[in-house]
């Protein structure tokens, strides 16, 4: 797939606020010649207040301690090993979402609390797809709120893809089988659909997404194929509790992180990575349709740690 014009410079630019926040907090730190117990000490906090989780706080601290830093050491040097580390943590879960359902549609449910980014993410998906030449229907079963509908249909216009709704406080289930019905009818590669976020009441979440589970099951019982769960990165650590219980509540399949532009605390993609062993699918960092993309660990990672080569 060929890159977005600009995409490292959004990707760079938008995680600024979190590698400012990560060399403020190693300043100072690394003035020294030769690394004690004590500044290793100081780094690993740094590393936990950037937000990074302390497990991988601890396996950075770990490396440091390993390295020689033959040539001195200096805040370079050491923002270099974070950021290997990092790449080598995002790695195995860095994984685009593939369209390969047989039969199609592949069918793509999303969820999020409200306010997560769910609706504009699903716009983002919906062009990356267009840009990949398959075509694309939404389908807005989060009927809870009138606005997310209308939101869902402005973007579906915007984007020239059909899109399938009920009123609000319809019954979601039925029109994820309709979309599904048209979608295979009408030869769709991929159906997104909106889907609930209400995390206050899991019984009713859960109830919600089994009965679109069995419904789907009845026209193809590998729908639907993924359960894409969207998190706000400003959130900070409560992302990484949406994903505990979500991934109970929703059977999760992997996730999108947004807003990383909108925060100093974009560490939290790095303990997403690191405590859960979930696909990472993209990752958001702006509010155009150009601003989501699947990411590269590596250069992801250096914009985390700050190193732009
Ligand atoms: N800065 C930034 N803003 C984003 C990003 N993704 C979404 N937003 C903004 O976040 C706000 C909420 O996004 P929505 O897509 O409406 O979120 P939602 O989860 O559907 O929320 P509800 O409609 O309230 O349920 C909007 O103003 C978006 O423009 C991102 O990656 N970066």
């Amino acid at each position: 797939m060929s890159e977005t014009p600009g995409w490292k410079d959004r990707l760079f630019g938008g995680l600024s606020k979190t590698s400012s926040r990560l060399s403020e907090n190693l300043t100072g730190l690394v003035t020294k010649a030769k690394l004690d117990e004590a500044t290793l000490d100081d780094i690993e906090d740094a590393l936990i207040m950037s937000d990074l989780g302390p497990a991988t706080a601890a396996s950075i601290r770990e490396k440091l301690a390993g390295e020689r830093f033959e040539k001195g050491l200096t805040e370079d040097a050491v923002k270099q090993i974070i950021k290997s580390e990092i790449a080598a943590i995002l790695e195995p879960v860095a994984s685009a979402l593939e369209i390969d359902a047989f039969p199609r549609p592949q069918v793509i449910l999303v969820i999020g609390v409200n306010g997560s980014g769910k609706t504009t993410t699903i716009a983002k998906l919906a062009h990356l797809f267009l840009e990949q030449d398959y075509g694309v229907m939404l389908a807005a079963g989060d009927t809870f709120r009138a606005a997310a509908i209308g939101q869902l249909k402005i973007w579906a216009e915007r984007l020239g893809v059909p899109i399938i709704s009920g009123p609000e406080g319809g019954d979601s289930a039925s029109i994820v089988y309709d979309a599904v019905k048209q979608a295979t009818a009408t030869g769709i590669d991929v159906l997104i659909v909106d889907t609930a976020g209400r995390l206050q009441n899991r019984a009713e979440l859960m109830d919600e997404l089994d009965k679109i589970r069995r419904v789907l099951g009845r026209l193809n019982p590998a729908a639907p194929h993924d359960i894409v769960l969207v998190l706000d990165a400003t959130t900070g650590q409560n992302a990484l509790s949406q994903i505990e219980v979500f991934k109970e509540v929703a059977k999760v399949t992997g996730l999108i992180m947004t807003k990383l532009d909108g925060t100093a605390r974009g560490g939290v993609l790095v303990a997403a990575a690191k405590q859960f062993d979930m696909p990472i699918h993209a990752i958001g960092v702006g509010e155009t349709l150009d601003d989501l993309r699947p990411f590269d660990p590596e250069e992801v990672a250096a914009a985390i740690a700050g190193i732009r080569e």
